[in-house]
């Protein structure tokens, strides 16, 4: 549970600490304001991320579904500064057939996205919620984003992308199956 509260009289102490007037007219709101905001972008926190999966239809269908280009925000749990980008997920159904509404890979997204989180866990969560909802034969992940932390203080790299993937049962083990969706998401 996010206590919005305490976020407030953070942020306040946080203004006073780096010198500006918490009273000023522009400000009087802010802390309000942004405790709102974190609830809001750390919803993810106490959401298991494969119940976004619990929907979903036998079709039989055991060919590879893909769903490329998800853009998402993040904050980085060093910082907490945003990384932006998009995701790649796909999947082979398993013995079962067994496939999820499309916008539901989206979901299990902004569920692991709405968290301090770092990138590579990013990957791992989508995976490892992919592989107990749905129990697919593999599924593959891939997240390509952009740093705040790096671009807009430290080492002020702007441009530079950061590149992470999991990967899990067939797309792990089959090097023809990870090729495909590889080649897929290009
Ligand atoms: N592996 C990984 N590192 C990240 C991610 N987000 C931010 N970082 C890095 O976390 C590191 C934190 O390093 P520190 O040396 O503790 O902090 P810092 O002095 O602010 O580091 P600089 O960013 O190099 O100025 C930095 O290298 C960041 O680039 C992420 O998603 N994955
Ligand atoms: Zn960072």
């Amino acid at each position: 549970m996010i206590d919005e509260k305490a976020i407030a009289a953070a942020v306040k102490t946080m203004l006073q600490a780096i010198g500006d007037d918490p009273e000023r007219e522009g400000l009087r709101e802010t802390p309000e304001r942004v405790a709102r905001m974190y609830t809001e972008i750390f919803a993810g926190i106490d959401k298991n991320p494969a119940d976004d999966l619990k929907v979903g239809y036998e079709l039989g269908h055991r060919e590879m579904v893909i769903l490329k280009d998800i853009p998402f925000h993040s904050m980085c749990e060093h910082h907490l500064l945003p990384f932006s980008g998009v995701v790649h997920i796909g999947y082979v159904p398993g013995t079962d057939g067994r496939v999820v509404g499309i916008s539901k890979l989206a979901r299990v997204v902004e569920t692991v996205a709405r968290r301090p989180q770092i990138q590579e866990r990013m990957a791992t969560e989508i995976a490892d919620a992919i592989v107990e909802g749905l129990n697919p034969d593999g599924v593959g992940v891939v997240i390509a984003a952009e740093h705040m932390c790096m671009t807009m203080r430290g080492i002020k790299k702007p441009g530079s992308k950061v590149l992470t993937s999991a990967l899990r049962g067939g797309f792990a083990k089959r090097a023809a199956t990870r090729a495909e969706f590889m080649s897929l998401i290009q």
